[in-house]
């Protein structure tokens, strides 16, 4: 069963490599992926990490998803196209294997968020914006004093334009509301090549949880990445070494 306190001390088991039906991955990327970096464009391709995504999209007969926060360009650039299933910006769009995208329209506020967080930005070194087009992120990783300052910020900004708070690591966000990652997932496995198969969602950030509620409602399970905390996932891993190496065996199992 998933756990549900936070004060439990005791690690969850990793995740069998094999399951009794046709196996669906959702993987979020930054922290799972892919190791935590000073900035977001910090983040690269890395040989090893595509390999095991084409290896595992061709062994799960493209049963294979990535569900980020990054964008969907963001998501090709750093899985070097890999993924042809996406959901970028925490399940607000969602790109199909046949190249069709879902995307709402940006909330008119966001222009008014970009601009404060800019100004926010100009006079904190390090503090980096990121505009994503249907969300806007303030992350302070390179000034952690900024921190109270930065999310004091964007819960008056969430009050004034209706948009979606979503905190991160080291990262505070304001986004259009809409689907989150659960969402992404119950999508995908309504349709085909998902449908019928047994979700499984690997994430560590809290954004994550949905995912992990989404694949256990549908029969599957979810797998939290890095130190234990109140999740509702059922598995863990230890961090991004450790998801690389159950991919591959995944995909060695399947072939
Ligand atoms: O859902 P994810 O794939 O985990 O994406 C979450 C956010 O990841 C990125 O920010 C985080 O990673 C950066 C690079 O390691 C790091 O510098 C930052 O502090 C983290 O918050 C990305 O920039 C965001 O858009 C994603 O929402």
């Amino acid at each position: 069963m998933p756990s549900d306190t936070g004060t439990l001390l005791e690690a969850l088991a990793p995740p069998p490599v094999t399951v009794n039906r046709p196996l669906a991955l959702f993987l979020d990327l930054d922290g799972v992926l892919a190791p935590m970096a000073p900035t977001p464009d910090a983040v690269v391709a890395d040989p090893r990490r595509t390999a095991v995504l084409t290896r595992l999209d061709a062994v799960l007969d493209g049963r294979m998803a990535i569900v980020s926060g990054r964008t969907l360009k963001e998501i090709d650039r750093i899985a070097d196209r890999a993924a042809l299933s996406a959901a970028g910006v925490h399940g607000l769009e969602r790109r199909r294997r046949d190249g069709a995208v879902d995307r709402p329209a940006a909330s008119p506020g966001l222009a008014e968020v970009l601009a404060s967080f800019r100004r926010f930005a100009a006079d904190r070194p390090g503090v980096v914006v990121e505009d994503k087009g249907i969300s806007a992120g303030l992350h302070f990783r390179q000034s952690p004093a900024s921190a109270d300052e930065a999310l004091s910020l964007a819960h008056d900004l969430a009050g004034t334009t209706g948009l979606h708070l979503q905190p991160g690591h080291m990262v505070v966000e304001l986004r259009t509301p809409g689907a989150d990652k659960g969402g992404a997932v119950t999508a995908f496995m309504a349709e085909p090549p998902f449908a019928g198969a047994l979700p499984v969602m690997l994430g560590d950030d809290l954004t994550d949880e949905a995912g992990f509620r989404a694949a256990e409602a549908l029969g599957g399970f979810g797998v939290l990445v890095g130190p234990y905390r109140s999740t509702a996932a059922r598995y863990g891993l230890a961090g991004v070494p450790e998801v690389l190496d159950w991919l591959e065996a995944v995909a060695e199992a399947g072939r």
